[in-house]
């Protein structure tokens, strides 16, 4: 959504919110809204979690009762008021969410939703048994009513609390979303591999989204522990987690209004299907069941699809807004002053099991060169790039860039120090736009912190104009804009080539890795490529070319290594490797030319 159509629906949103108190009848339709808001404040965090992250909690219920406990316990035996209290039930909550995000190392999909449901069960079964602290199945009764700087907050006042913290809620966690953090999520989510090798700490970015919705379910709580007066274990169950699960899916995960819509039917719809006593639970699965599959983008999702198909947006960015290639790559001064960056590998092995595939393997890219790694299939040209970009550990050798030592090094951490890539078997974001896969490898590039990015400052608007338009910038630089909007897995395969070296220059990288880049393109885009890779190096970037196009490499290098079975057996300028008898031996058994059999 645009920032104006945003801004339309907040600003009927909180109409709506400030309405609502004269419609209500009578208290209870008032305290149903109430607890509307606050199951929409779990919503909205748990979207963050699922709609961006791509990750499943089936715990929510166990934050929800983390933040109700402390705010409950703070508030009766310690006199906390709803401030100091919700801080409180924050903090801890979000102690948790970390915690809850460690597995997401090891595990994901299935048995992180029941690594979750595992959390969510001992919570229940601490609430119950920790009589001492908890009051055990009876709960905590007479919890005081919340007050604000003295203030009590009684009724409508309440309400009108729970109303500003869903508004700010809901704009802190939008925001969120349409920035630097939110893209990463969508990255990580749809890529892990490629989004390390742009510089994006996957661990910490599942973590950040892990504490977003920990957050806000243990706010939630202590909001619903003053609501209440009373908390027992039976609040706090596993069918309520799956009800918070099924609100984010139900409207459409990944959007705020989905959330916001999925929390308004599920807090409403059980109550109207009480009426059907004993069918209630049958009507409430059935119901849905039915939408889900008549739905499956949720609500808000498939009204979001039907208008976009009805009015789809100019599938072309404006060129005219890319910043120069130069400006898009912050390269300032003249490219042979800038001097680029010189990768040195010195002795690398990498075994798996009795199989050496690099056996004592160095190799040299000189500065702003561009530098052939060749070899038949297997000779282990693609462990080395997984092991100088990090994704590989060696069993023993070393590689640094520009004197910088890397081994040892996550692949982020590789990327940040300059070294990009791209993949053999393309690692596109699928499911974002062109434009906003090219802005994803801006990551590192930012300065802006998390409170600059919900706060929308200054600071955060000017960077990510910079960073729109170095992303156009880079799009035209490969010939793209004209798919700017387009959704990347829907481009055709030689124009994914394409995207991804646009992707792999916006972290404005020293040296650049291409895997095999010209495999399935056509004689033209493969001239093409030639062009864009010699205007690459004389941008002053260090090029490293893994490729089997004989015609491209003895084109555009400057130097040839060739692999094979894991040994350099060459490493020379194309002309030299081209007679060395070892090569022509290795490639075809001594009988030809290289590239009269292999072109
Ligand atoms: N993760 C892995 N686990 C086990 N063996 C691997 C792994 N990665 C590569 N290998 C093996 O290491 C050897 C080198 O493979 P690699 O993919 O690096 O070769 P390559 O030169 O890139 O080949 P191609 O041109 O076909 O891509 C092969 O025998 C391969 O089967």
């Amino acid at each position: 959504m645009t920032s104006r159509g945003s801004l339309t629906g907040f600003g009927l949103f909180i109409a709506f919110l400030v309405a609502v108190p004269f419609a209500a009848a009578n208290e209870y339709e008032l305290r149903l809204f109430m607890l509307f808001l606050i199951y929409a404040v779990i919503a909205l965090g748990l979207n963050i979690l699922v709609g961006l992250a791509g990750l499943v909690s089936l715990g929510q219920a166990g934050l929800f009762a983390l933040g109700a406990y402390t705010g409950a316990i703070l508030a009766t035996r310690a006199g906390f008021d709803l401030i100091t209290a919700s801080i409180s039930a924050i903090v801890i909550a979000s102690l948790f969410g970390a915690l809850l995000a460690y597995p997401t190392v090891r595990v994901r999909g299935v048995y992180l939703a029941v690594v979750t449901i595992a959390f969510g069960l001992i919570v229940e079964n601490a609430a119950i048994e920790w009589q001492g602290l908890t009051g055990g199945p009876m709960g905590i009764t007479s919890i005081p009513k919340p007050t604000l700087f003295g203030i009590p907050l009684t009724g409508y006042r309440y309400y009108a609390v729970l109303a500003v913290v869903l508004v700010v809620v809901a704009a802190v966690t939008h925001n969120l979303k349409r920035s630097k953090y939110g893209r990463a999520m969508l990255a990580v989510s749809q890529s892990e591999t490629a989004a390390r090798s742009l510089g994006i700490n996957a661990t910490g970015t599942r973590t950040l989204a892990f504490v977003i919705s920990a957050a806000t379910a243990g706010l939630a709580g202590v909001l619903y522990a003053f609501l209440n007066s009373y908390i027992s274990p039976d609040i706090f169950t596993f069918s309520d987690s799956i009800r918070f699960l099924l609100m984010v899916i139900f409207g459409g995960a990944g959007t705020t209004t989905g959330a916001l819509i999925g929390a308004f039917i599920l807090t409403y719809l059980p109550e109207y299907l009480q009426q059907l006593q004993y069918w209630q639970k049958f009507a409430y699965g059935l119901l849905l069941a039915l939408v889900m599959f008549v739905l499956p983008l949720g609500v808000f999702g498939t009204a979001v699809h039907l208008w976009r198909r009805w009015r789809p947006s100019p599938r072309s960015v404006n060129a005219s807004e890319g910043l120069p290639i130069e400006q898009a790559l912050g390269l300032t001064g003249d490219p042979k002053q800038r001097l680029a960056t010189e990768l040195v590998a010195q002795g690398l092995t990498v075994r798996f099991g009795g199989l050496t595939a690099l056996n004592d393997v160095s190799l040299r890219v000189r500065p702003a060169d561009i530098h052939a790694l060749i070899g038949p299939n297997g000779a282990g040209k693609s462990t080395f790039v997984n092991t100088i970009t990090g994704f590989y550990t060696p069993d023993s050798g070393r590689f640094e860039l520009s004197g910088v030592p890397l081994d040892g090094l996550s692949p982020h951490a590789i990327a940040r120090e300059g070294m990009a890539r791209t993949f053999q078997n393309t690692e596109l974001f699928g499911g974002m736009t062109v434009l906003e896969n090219v802005m994803a490898g801006y990551q590192h590039r930012f300065t802006y912190s998390i409170l600059d990015a919900a706060l929308r400052t200054p600071r955060f608007l000017r960077e990510e104009e910079d960073c729109r338009r170095a992303a156009i910038g880079l799009l035209e630089f490969v010939g793209l804009t004209d798919y700017g909007n387009e959704v990347a897995r829907f481009l055709p395969f030689g124009l994914q080539r394409r995207l991804e070296i646009a992707r792999a220059l916006a972290p404005a990288p020293r040296l650049l890795l291409l895997d095999e880049p010209a495999a399935g393109l056509t004689v033209h885009e493969i001239d093409e490529l030639d062009r864009m890779i010699r205007r690459i190096s004389s941008l002053g970037i260090s090029v490293l070319l893994i490729e089997h196009h004989v015609d491209l490499i003895m084109s555009v290098a400057d130097q040839v290594t060739v692999l094979d079975y894991g040994t350099v057996i060459a490493s020379d300028t194309p002309d030299e490797v081209q007679r060395d008898p070892r090569v022509i031996e290795a490639y075809f058994g001594g009988s030809a030319a290289i590239h009269k059999v292999a072109s």
